[in-house]
C-alpha cells in the first residue's frame, strides 16, 4: 500500500483525516496562492488544492498525496485569511447577516496525476453585534482562518444555517476525500479498528 501524505499546514486538516482512521504523514506545501487575473472562485480553490498535492508529489512519487484549499466567497468575492486585526473584523462585518459559500477542493496526487473534486457549502450567519466581532477577534480565533471564522470553534454561535458539508466547511470533506481514496485503491474503511466484541462473535 503506497504511503499517505497530507501536503497541509493545517491542523484542521490533520484532525479531520485521523477522525476517519487513516495514517498519514504531514508535509506542508509552499505554494503561490495569488489569484490568476480573472479567474474564478471554484477554479481558484480547485487550482490550488491541486498546486499542493503536485509540489508534494513530485519530490514522492511512490506516495499518494493529498492537498486541500478553502475559500469562503462573498457575492463571488474571495475572502482569504486575514493578515491582521483589522481585516479579520472587516470581514466578520460583511458576513454578518449574510449567506455566504465556503469553497474546498481536495486533490489526490500520484507522481504526475492528479484528480481533485470540489465541494461548495452554502453558509448563513445571523447579523454580529460590533462587540461580539471584538470579542471574537481579540480572542484570536479569525487569524488563520479563511472568512475569519471557525464554524469548529468559538465561531459555531455565528452560524444559523448549513447547506453542504460541515467537513468541508472545517478544511477537508470528508466524504468526497474517501471517494478521491477508494478510486485509487485505497478504501480507508479497510484499515477501521475492529471493537472485541466483533472480534469474538
Ligand atoms: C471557514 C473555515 C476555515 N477554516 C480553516 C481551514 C484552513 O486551515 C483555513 C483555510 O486556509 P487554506 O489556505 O485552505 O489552508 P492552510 O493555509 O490553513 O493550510 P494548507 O494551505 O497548508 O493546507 O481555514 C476553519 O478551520 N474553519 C472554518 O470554519
Amino acid at each position: 500500500m503506497s504511503p499517505i501524505i497530507l501536503a497541509s499546514a493545517s491542523p484542521r486538516r490533520a484532525e479531520l483525516l485521523q477522525q476517519i482512521g487513516l495514517s498519514f504523514s504531514v508535509r506542508p506545501a509552499d505554494i503561490d496562492e495569488t489569484p490568476e487575473p480573472r479567474e474564478t472562485p471554484e477554479h481558484y480553490v480547485e487550482r490550488l488544492a491541486r498546486e499542493k498535492a503536485l509540489l508534494v508529489a513530485q519530490s514522492s512519487p511512490e506516495c499518494l498525496v493529498l492537498g486541500s484549499d478553502t475559500s469562503v466567497v462573498l457575492d463571488r468575492v474571495i475572502l482569504g485569511k486575514p493578515s491582521g486585526a483589522g481585516e479579520a473584523r472587516a470581514t466578520l462585518a460583511r458576513l454578518s447577516g449574510a449567506t455566504h459559500q465556503v469553497m474546498t477542493a481536495v486533490a489526490l496526487a500520484c507522481g504526475g496525476v492528479c484528480h481533485s473534486r470540489l465541494v461548495v457549502t452554502e453558509v448563513r450567519f445571523r447579523a454580529l453585534s460590533a462587540n461580539e466581532i471584538d470579542a471574537y477577534v481579540a480572542s484570536g480565533e479569525p487569524m488563520d482562518k479563511a472568512g475569519s471564522y471557525g464554524i469548529q470553534g468559538l465561531g459555531g454561535i455565528f452560524v444559523n444555517e448549513l447547506r453542504g458539508s460541515y467537513s468541508a466547511v472545517v478544511g477537508l470533506p470528508l466524504q468526497e476525500t474517501a471517494a478521491l481514496l477508494a478510486d485509487a485503491g485505497y478504501p480507508v474503511w479497510k484499515n477501521w479498528p475492529r471493537s472485541l466484541e466483533s472480534q469474538t462473535s
